[in-house]
């Protein structure tokens, strides 16, 4: 459709802005000229039946905000012809400032392409990203280690674990020899047992053998209590062949009583959170670090982060005194041999080098990148595993929610990959999600039915199957019911991890999500560090991360050990720049398209009864599929009293949230470059911030008017209509773009 014939219907022009936007725009049309009230436009289009080119010419002209004649005091005749601003290279807000008085240049789908063309093109003038390298597998073997061959035998028939990775191999005889160690190296390679496996020898050489009246001689700090239990786990198992040792685990959220138990009874290797250890410490005589001749501080940095350095500095200064008033009593016999200490980080951090001048004496280096050298890195040297592919995707704040939900479904109904976490920025974010995931993914009642034949599709489903056969992916497995108004939109277990559930539903979430082939794991940082949590596909972060060694620890929990995996970051336009900052630090993204996500979800409602009926009108097009899902959700969050005070809690946390990124990407994650009115949609609320405030807080709100129904007009009109404009056009890449991939033009 050709906007000029569309809008020479009026009078006026842009009057003396047209100067300065003639300077930016090169494309001549004729527009309407005294930017009339938005409503006279439109009574006027309509008597044309012209009515969905008032948003054409919103999009072609990048202006959203029709002004007041009274308000333009520059009114031209009528039919000029002026030059309207195409979005080009170098176009800036602050060039046309009067014009920007009178003209709302909002985030329309111009913009947009205006930001991400010149992030694109900033992106092209760059050099290639080159990673930092590092081998992950060695050529030797743990039976070439000097180590007690049952460990051997142990690590092959009960971890099939035979040869050594890199940092093993390097950390393990340096270790083995007594000298402190400082370990950097990627995520997934095997740190734990680079430590767990000297230790253990160590200790099995005692003689007379260790009992557990000989109190903690191994003690392995780390920062969070999943990582604890797990790290506990890795001893269980090592010690099989050594049952006169006792691992044990301290952790926060468990109760006191029983871990003192545990205590009195003995403990040889300990393993604990810093605040739950020293609280023990000073607490619980049974307690005692007389003898304890090895240290691990496990994630110094994340340590540091979360603000335990004041419990690890008296966690170092109570071993120092134990040892003291021991070698008292008893002189500096067995028990007084000196400590060795491990240190481990993926990223080291300023603090990190200050912690291992405290804890290490004269430490080995251990870096195993192939660059690495014996000298401290900055923080922005990354390695991360190169079996991990990494993408960032553009989606408008109106459009996450839903863009989230067509990725899911995407992976989860017509791929393999079916383990994802996702990464949110705070706990009511997570509770949010998770519920709102169940609603739409999770129908307990929809189970795996037949897969439909292709006789019964319908024109759409087709369409879908076309797409589906030219992107060579799996048919679908389609829920077929008794009850039409069953079908979930993706049949897949979702769960969450944050600070705030009990401990007993933390290690029940994390335990299943670990062993589970499948399945949805919302989650905040703190599933972020050190865990091990078997095949996961893809790590989706949907709240951009703090730093870039925050990025690195989240993707690091997939392509773990060599396994292939994803990563996927979620942006909006005015947070590009981090992907740039990424590259800084040799971490290059490759951008993932929206709207094939969206071709995904169309199928996939065309496929569930449920939302099929209940998308009804919108099931022309994906990106009306989308459209439809956001309002559809806006409902049933308005409709449930409790999934609403949810989502506003979840939206407000989102803002301090927001608020509250570290100053090196402050201006990247800046509120003022955001739309929180936008931002609200991704919790699907339709309501004024206002009222979301307080309903966060449970007061009451003001009774919303319902979305007007719209009586859908004829099918042929529709399709003309939806073909012409969409309430999606606010955000999708550029039409041209768009036709380039192909996905308009069936
Ligand atoms: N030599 C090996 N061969 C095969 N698998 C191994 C080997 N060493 C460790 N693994 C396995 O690799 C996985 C990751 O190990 P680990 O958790 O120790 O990694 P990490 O380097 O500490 O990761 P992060 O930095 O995320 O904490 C575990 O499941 C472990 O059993």
């Amino acid at each position: 459709m050709d906007v000029t014939e569309s809008i020479s219907i009026n009078v006026g022009s842009f009057g003396s802005d047209v100067d300065k936007l003639s300077k930016v725009g090169k494309t001549r049309s004729t527009v309407p000229a005294s930017i009339p009230r938005k409503s006279k436009l439109e009574k006027a289009l309509k008597r044309k039946r012209k009515i969905s080119k008032v948003e054409d010419f919103q999009r072609q002209t990048g202006v959203d905000t029709l002004q007041d004649d009274e308000e333009n005091p520059h009114i031209q005749p009528a039919g000029t012809t002026i030059s309207v601003p195409r979005i080009t290279e170098g176009f800036k807000r602050k060039k046309f400032k009067g014009a920007h008085n009178k003209i709302s240049f909002s985030e329309d789908a111009r913009e947009q392409d205006s930001i991400q063309s010149q992030f694109r093109a900033r992106m092209l003038e760059k050099q290639p990203a080159e990673p930092l390298k590092e081998i992950l597998f060695s050529t030797e073997e743990f039976k070439d280690l000097p180590i007690h061959p049952f460990t051997v035998s142990n690590l092959a028939q009960n971890m099939n674990i035979s040869k050594l990775t890199m940092v093993q191999k390097q950390a393990i005889p340096v270790i083995l020899s007594g000298t402190d160690v400082l370990v950097r190296s990627q995520t997934g390679s095997g740190k734990t047992l680079a430590y767990a496996v000297p230790i253990v020898e160590a200790l099995q050489k005692i003689r007379p053998k260790l009992s557990r009246k000989d109190g903690v001689h191994a003690l392995i700090i780390v920062p969070t209590r999943e990582l604890a239990l797990q790290t506990y786990e890795v001893f269980v198992k090592l010690l099989k062949p050594f049952t006169w040792i006792v691992p044990g685990c301290l952790m926060g959220g468990e109760k006191r009583k029983s871990e003192k138990a545990r205590l009195r009874k003995g403990i040889t290797i300990l393993v604990g959170t810093p605040g739950r250890l020293l609280d023990h410490a000073n607490k619980t005589r049974a307690l005692r670090f007389d003898r304890t001749s090895w240290l691990v501080i496990d994630e110094a940095d994340r340590l540091f982060e979360l603000g335990y350095e004041r419990d690890i500095n008296a966690l170092l200064q109570l071993l120092d005194e134990h040892r003291q008033e021991y070698e008292v009593c008893y002189g500096t016999g067995y028990g007084s041999r000196l400590r060795h200490s491990v240190l481990l980080s993926a990223t080291l951090t300023p603090a990190v080098k200050n912690l291992s001048n405290l804890a290490l004496r004269n430490p080995s280096y251990i870096e195993t990148t192939e660059e690495g050298g014996t000298e401290v890195k900055k923080d922005t040297d990354i390695t991360l595993p190169s079996t991990l592919s990494q993408y960032y995707m553009i989606t408008p704040a109106k459009l996450r929610l839903v863009s989230l939900i067509a990725f899911i479904v995407s992976k989860c109904q017509f791929s393999e990959e079916r383990k994802i976490i996702v990464f949110l920025g705070t706990q009511d974010m997570v509770d949010f999600h998770t519920d709102i995931f169940s609603v739409v993914l999770n129908d307990t009642s929809a189970a795996v039915g037949n897969i439909s034949s292709e006789d019964d599709m319908s024109d759409d489903e087709s369409e879908s199957e076309s797409f589906r056969k030219k992107k060579k992916i799996k048919r679908p497995i389609v829920v077929k019911q008794d009850d039409e108004e069953e079908g979930a939109l993706a049949d897949i277990d979702v769960f969450r991890l944050h600070g705030n559930m009990s401990q007993q539903e933390r290690t029940e979430v994390f335990k299943t999500f670990r062993s589970a082939p499948r399945g949805v794991l919302f989650c905040t940082d703190v599933a972020s560090r050190g865990l091990d949590l078997t095949l996961v596909d893809w790590v989706v972060q949907l709240s951009p991360p703090q730093s870039v060694s925050h990025y690195a620890h989240r993707v690091g929990r997939s392509a773990r050990v060599g396994a292939h995996g994803s990563a996927l970051l979620f942006l909006v336009d005015s947070e590009l720049q981090f992907v740039e900052k990424l590259h800084e630090a040799r971490i290059s993204l490759e951008e993932q398209e929206m709207s094939t996500y969206f071709e995904y979800l169309k199928m996939a409602v065309n496929a569930s009864p449920r939302w099929k009926n209940e998308l009804e009108d919108y099931l022309l097009k994906a990106e009306t599929v989308a459209v439809g899902l956001q309002h559809s959700l806006e409902d049933i969050v308005l409709n449930d009293e409790k999934l609403k005070q949810k989502a506003c809690k979840a939206y407000t946390s989102w803002m301090r949230f927001y608020s509250s990124y570290p100053k090196e990407v402050r201006s990247i994650f800046n509120m003022k470059r955001v739309h929180p009115g936008h931002f609200a949609s991704s919790f699907a609320l339709r309501m004024a911030p206002s009222q979301i405030v307080r309903c966060s807080k449970g007061l009451p709100t003001k009774p919303l008017p319902p979305r007007p129904k719209k009586t859908p007009p004829p099918l042929k009109r529709r399709q003309q209509q939806q073909s012409a404009v969409s309430e999606y056009d606010s955000g999708l890449p550029s039409i041209k773009k768009r036709h380039k991939s192909g996905i308009n033009n069936r």
